[in-house]
């Protein structure tokens, strides 16, 4: 039986082989691993309670052993400390402030490349209609998968953004900034909406990410046609839980 890899005994870390960017996984084999499963992200930021590679690498290798088929993760620190404990595919991203500019989420070429160095299998970035740093969404879109030469996650807030993605070549697509682009619905819960039409639409896979926080609601998008989900908070932001707990909590006093 596999053993599942543990801080003190991680899994072999293909990165240390001499290697600076190197594809741990072929696009096929990325999409079988992934296919109808669950991706548990692992981000806190500077601030958070849980900040910090060590207690990031922990929460994966939790989520691992609870049965995620791929990491979500923040950070060429923390993607570093989760991809020495685990094989699991690793969809990496760089949350950096650009000034002038309101995409975030990987928003350059060099962001890019130190999620790659990292360790990632997959950089994800954002490909919302907004301004970017350095030229249109499809071209900074092209311009990240020639320069890490690995497939791109795209994370949009529109149909229209998600059919734009994939014809500028990018090789996923996720539903993660509908709701937080003001021009996208302001829903409390996951947009299974725009879920499934795009999942209807698209010949590339499409994942279901943002405010999914039960099990049921990951598999309502799976249902709507996901092709995988994308859970952050519900399980790994204690804090963002015991909100909702003290709030409804608070709610009968
Ligand atoms: C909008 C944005 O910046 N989303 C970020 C993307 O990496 C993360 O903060 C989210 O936790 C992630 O998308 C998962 O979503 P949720 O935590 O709601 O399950």
């Amino acid at each position: 039986m596999k053993q599942s890899p543990t801080l003190d005994n991680p899994s072999p870390n293909p990165y240390t082989d001499g290697m600076t960017i190197s594809q741990l996984y072929s696009l096929e084999t990325l999409n079988e691993r992934l296919r109808g499963g669950l991706i548990v992200s692992c981000q806190a930021l500077p601030g958070e309670a849980l900040f910090g590679g060590e207690i990031m690498a922990r929460l994966a290798v939790a989520a691992e052993r609870g049965g995620a088929v791929g990491i979500r993760a923040n950070s060429p620190v923390d993607i570093a400390a989760i991809r020495a404990v685990t094989s699991l595919p690793i969809i990496g991203l760089f949350k950096v402030d650009v000034a002038n500019y309101d995409v975030y989420i990987t928003p350059t070429v060099k962001d890019a490349l130190a999620v790659a160095e990292a360790g990632a299998d997959i950089i994800a970035l954002d490909a919302t209609d907004r301004p970017h740093p350095e030229g249109t969404t499809a071209e900074f879109i092209a311009a990240v998968r020639v320069a890490t030469g690995l497939p791109v996650l795209a994370d949009i807030s529109t149909f229209a953004e998600g059919v734009a993605a994939q014809e500028a070549g990018a090789e996923f697509i996720s539903t993660t900034m509908s709701g937080y682009t003001p021009y996208s619905p302001q829903l409390e819960g996951p947009d299974l909406e725009l879920a499934t039409r795009l999942a209807a639409e698209l010949k590339r896979p499409l994942f279901a990410e943002g405010r999914i926080h039960t099990p049921e609601q990951a598999r309502a998008a799976l249902d709507a046609g996901a092709f995988a989900v994308i859970v952050g908070g519900a399980i790994t932001r204690p804090q963002q839980i015991t909100e909702r707990f003290a709030r409804a909590v608070a709610a009968g006093k």
